[in-house]
C-alpha cells in the first residue's frame, strides 16, 4: 500500500524509547519544508486546517471533505508522516467510521478522535465531553473504518481539564481496551497527572499543550510520551510574514527592497524544482 512506509515510520515513534516533537504542516509548503529540517512527524492540528483552509478560528465549521482534501495535498506534496487531529470524527460513531476512511485514503499516517462534545452545544460556554459510552463507541467505529492496518488510530481525551484527571484515566483505560493504537492527552497539568496517567495505562501517550514543568523530553520519554506537541507556530509566523510583506507594498516598498524573503535556493528547494527540471527535461524535451 502506498502510504504504509509513512505509517511503519509513525508506529516506531510510537514504539521506541524516546520523545519526539512534531513539526506543525497544515499545507504542501509548510510539510516540505518540515521534511527538510528533519522533522520525523508532522501534525496537522484542527485548528491550522481551519486556519489554512477557512481563515476561520478552530469552532468546527471545516468540512471532512475540506480536511481530507487538505491532508491528500500535503501526501502528494511530501512523503513525511503525518498525524491528522480528526476532532470529534466530524459526528457520531457512523461519521467517524467515515472520517477514517477518508483520512486513510488522503494519505494520514494516523489520526486523533477525540471525545469532545463538538461542535459546542447551544448557550455552553465551557468544553463538554461525551458520555464514556459513546467515547468508546467513536474509538470503536475508528478501528471499524480502517482497512490498512498500519494506519495509526489514537484515542484522546481533553477530561483532564474538562472534567477531571480521574475521568481522564477512566475514559484513557476505556478507550485502551478497544484496541486503538495510542492515548492522546490535552490538558495534562503536572509530573503528578502525568503520572497518574502513565501507571493507570500501557499504550504510548502523545500529549497536546502541556505546562513548562512537562518541556523535559527525556523526562517525558521515560514516562511513556512518544510524541509531545509545540503548538502551531509556523502559521502564525507565516501570517505575520505575509502581513509585513503586503503592508511594505501598500505602503510603497519597491518590490526588490523588500525585507524577510526567501532566498531563490530556498524558494526552490520547497518548490522541488531540480526534480521538475529533471522530469521537464525527460518528459518535455527541454534542456537540463
Ligand atoms: O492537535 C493539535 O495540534 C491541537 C489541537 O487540537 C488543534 O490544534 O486543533
Ligand atoms: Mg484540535
Amino acid at each position: 500500500m502506498a502510504f504504509r512506509s509513512r505509517r511503519e515510520k509513525l508506529r516506531s515513534i510510537l514504539s521506541g524509547g524516546t520523545c519526539i516533537h512534531p513539526g506543525s504542516v497544515y499545507d504542501a509548503i509548510s510539510i516540505r519544508i518540515a521534511e527538510d529540517l528533519g522533522f520525523p512527524l508532522g501534525m496537522f492540528g484542527g485548528s491550522v486546517a481551519s486556519l489554512a483552509v477557512l481563515g476561520d478560528p478552530d469552532v468546527t465549521l471545516i468540512t471532512l471533505t475540506e480536511l481530507a482534501e487538505q491532508m491528500r495535498r500535503m501526501s502528494r506534496a511530501s512523503a513525511l508522516p503525518v498525524l491528522v487531529d480528526a476532532d470529534h470524527g466530524y459526528g457520531n460513531a457512523l461519521n467517524v467510521r467515515r472520517t477514517v476512511q477518508e483520512l486513510e485514503a488522503a494519505g494520514a499516517a494516523g489520526l486523533t478522535i477525540e471525545d469532545t462534545l463538538l461542535p459546542p452545544a447551544f448557550g455552553e460556554t465551557k468544553a463538554q465531553l461525551v458520555s464514556l459510552e459513546e467515547g468508546v463507541g467513536k474509538m470503536k467505529a475508528a478501528l471499524d473504518g480502517r482497512s490498512d492496518p498500519t494506519l495509526v488510530i489514537m484515542g484522546r481525551t481533553g477530561a483532564a481539564s474538562i472534567s477531571s484527571i480521574d475521568d481522564a484515566i477512566r475514559r484513557a483505560k476505556a478507550y485502551e481496551a478497544t484496541g486503538v493504537d495510542a492515548l492522546f492527552f490535552t490538558g495534562i497539568k503536572s509530573r503528578a497527572e502525568l503520572e497518574a496517567v502513565v501507571s493507570a495505562t500501557r499504550l504510548p501517550i502523545v500529549l497536546g499543550g502541556a505546562p513548562d514543568e512537562l518541556n523535559a523530553i527525556d523526562y517525558l520519554a521515560s514516562r511513556r510520551v512518544r510524541i509531545a506537541l509545540q503548538g502551531h507556530a509556523p502559521i502564525a509566523a507565516a501570517t505575520q510574514a505575509v502581513y509585513e510583506v503586503q503592508k511594505a507594498l501598500r505602503e510603497g516598498t519597491a518590490p526588490k527592497a523588500l525585507k524577510g524573503l526567501p532566498s531563490a535556493e530556498l524558494t526552490h528547494r520547497v518548490m522541488r524544482e531540480a526534480e521538475v527540471k529533471a522530469r521537464s527535461a525527460d518528459l518535455l524535451g527541454l534542456k537540463k
